[in-house]
């Protein structure tokens, strides 16, 4: 089914498509050559195949030949415009023949179990093995010479690739938790497919398709310069094929097919990638656009001149399927101090773990730092190379996150991966570098720091892993540590226990620390300040003990009645009474 929505993105997608001078111009030529070929018989007196003795070799124009003759008295410019037909059938063969077959087994092995897929693969891998155009010149008999035929069984032969991209896209999207929702409220497999699985492998699919036909022209036109086929089908590499024969004569000759050749081809091409960014949104890969050099930060204040970590009219944004930037961090400033504990808290989207990764110089790609600074200790980060992001990162800011198991490696030793980590950031010995490791263990809390050392991550439990990555992170001594929701994923109990840690580490080391969470009990409990965001921007920032006791923005007093009002207290009895639910346990 068609959906508003569905229709309204493809009209945004053919829009940046007319907007796009290369789409344009590359459609323009191809559907001119294609007119060109199917108009051959109007535009033309002249057949393909029909020699005029007298004509051998003609110039330009002689004989009623717009382009000259070849050297068997045939009208150049009629041959150029019936191989145009040629190579557009070659294409629509070869492509579709590639395409329905790559994308049907690359959805069915993407998408369904081992089984099917191991059947798939060993169906692709053969085909693979075949020596693709030797096999067409071998199955000459069969075909009989039919470019048609040929064209046919080379679409088969392609169509490992588009298997193979398919089928990777679709492993890829397969596991996404929307396909996993999908899934599980009953939508039949087909229709995941369709919606959800094949929406991610249009794109790369639309510009294979401009490969495949320009493969599938290349080949029929490559065989036919080789002499294999039918002499009486006019082709680019027929032509060509004899054009070089009398290169040094008549040039021209070779020049005409190969330049159609060539224009064919790289339209193609440039076709297929103008699709492609119009189908998948935003064209060039968006880098930050404020740098270091660029910016000129407004005067510190003077809380910003003491602080550690200074960010400052942060920006930023992401690219919509439009091509437009959204931003979704606008304007943020905040200063954390050596040593304080700065409590950034908001609801879920208001950017806290936007502004935490641009500090750690970890943002996607496709975002935009459209203005802003953030200094550490005076020195700009915005800007830096990603080699010297990485030093910064190894050493003066570390960062725990929110998931501790996802975050190590399950097929390395707990051990090793914290050697490593260790090593990267401070030159030493392997076995200086695991006395360190264990000290670190020890220090944050793990009972049998040797054992933990050995041990997988699926040997630990949440709350150690967690400690785990502490470990790693205050490793090489870091002048601030940013924790996103270190507590979140943990169960209450080990939470404190945390938040206890990271409140001494931060004592011991005296380490500033960030941190985002969207919990005023964790704020209460460990964070000298606090700053308040909302929808990308800082509303309010103070002391903890000034923000509960006096909230002076709306927003801060919604967050904070909405955990702290006494009437959301549930006063109600519970359900089952506690003494019938003893009776039924015992
Ligand atoms: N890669 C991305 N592309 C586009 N938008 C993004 C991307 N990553 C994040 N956003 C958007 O940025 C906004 C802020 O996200 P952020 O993760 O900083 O929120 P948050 O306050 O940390 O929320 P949460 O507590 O749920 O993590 C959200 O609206 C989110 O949809």
């Amino acid at each position: 089914m068609t959906t508003p929505s569905t229709q309204a993105r493809r009209r945004s997608a053919l829009r940046r498509l007319l907007a796009d001078p290369q789409a344009v111009v590359s459609a323009s030529l191809l559907i001119v050559i294609v007119l060109l070929g199917l108009l051959a018989p109007v535009l033309t007196d002249h057949g393909p195949n029909q020699a005029n003795l007298d004509a051998v070799d003609a110039g330009l124009g002689d004989h009623g030949y717009l382009l000259g003759g070849d050297k068997s008295g045939r009208d150049i410019y009629a041959r150029l415009l019936y191989s145009i037909n040629t190579s557009t059938v070659s294409a629509l063969i070869g492509a579709s023949i590639a395409l329905a077959i790559g994308i049907t087994s690359g959805l069915i092995g993407g998408y369904f179990g081992r089984r099917v897929r191991g059947a798939t693969e060993w169906l692709f891998s053969l085909i693979m093995t075949f020596p693709g155009l030797l096999l067409l010149i071998v199955l000459m008999p069969v075909t009989k010479g039919d470019y048609r035929a040929t064209m046919l069984i080379f679409g088969v032969l392609l169509s490992p690739g588009v298997y193979r991209l398919v089928r990777n896209l679709v492993l890829g999207v397969k596991n996404e938790l929307y396909v996993d929702a999908a899934r599980v409220s009953g939508l039949p497999d087909r229709r995941i497919l369709r919606r959800h699985v094949l929406a991610v492998v249009r794109g790369p699919v639309i510009i294979a398709t401009a490969f495949l036909a320009g493969s599938s022209i290349g080949v029929q036109s490559g065989l036919a310069f080789l002499g294999v086929g039918s002499n009486t089908v006019p082709s680019f590499g027929a032509m060509i094929s004899e054009g070089f024969t009398n290169l040094y004569e008549k040039p021209l000759q070779f020049l005409w097919p190969s330049l159609a050749l060539g224009i064919i081809t790289a339209s193609l091409v440039l076709l297929g990638n103008a699709l492609r960014d119009a189908l998948e949104g935003g064209r060039p890969q968006p880098s930050r656009i404020v740098t270091a050099t660029t910016y000129r930060p407004p005067p510190a204040t003077e809380d910003a001149a003491s602080a550690l970590l200074t960010v400052d009219d942060l920006a930023i944004a992401y690219p919509t399927p439009t091509g437009e930037l959204k931003e979704v961090v606008s304007g943020v400033t905040l200063n954390v101090a050596a040593g304080e504990t700065l409590g950034l808290v908001g609801e879920s989207g208001s950017g806290k773990t936007q502004t935490a990764f641009a500090a750690l110089g970890v943002l996607p790609a496709e975002a935009v730092v459209t203005r802003g600074s953030i200094r550490l200790d005076g020195r700009e980060l915005l800007g830096l190379s990603e080699r010297e992001l990485r030093a910064v990162r190894g050493t003066s800011i570390a960062y725990v996150p929110q998931e501790p198991m996802s975050n190590l490696d399950p097929s390395c030793t707990v051990g090793a991966q914290l050697v490593e980590g260790v090593r990267a950031a401070t030159p030493m010995s392997r076995s200086e570098a695991r006395d360190r490791v264990l000290a670190l263990l020890a220090r944050v809390g793990i009972p049998d720091p040797e054992r933990t050392f050995r041990s997988y991550p699926h040997q630990i439990s949440g709350g150690m892993a967690q400690r785990v990555l502490i470990a790693g992170a205050v490793a090489s001594r870091p002048v601030l540590l940013i924790a996103d929701e270190p507590t979140t994923a943990l169960d209450v109990t080990v939470q404190a226990e945390i938040l206890d840690l990271l409140r001494d580490l931060q004592k011991d080391l005296n380490m500033a620390v960030l941190l985002v969470t969207h919990n005023f009990g964790v704020v209460a409990d460990i964070c000298g300040r606090v700053a308040v965001m909302r929808e990308g921007t800082v509303v309010e920032t103070g002391t903890t003990d000034e923000l509960f006791a006096a909230p002076r923005h709306p927003y801060t007093r919604k967050l904070l009645d909405s955990i702290l009002d006494d009437t959301a207290l549930r006063t109600d009895p519970p359900a089952v009474p506690v003494d019938a639910l003893e009776t039924e346990t015992r």
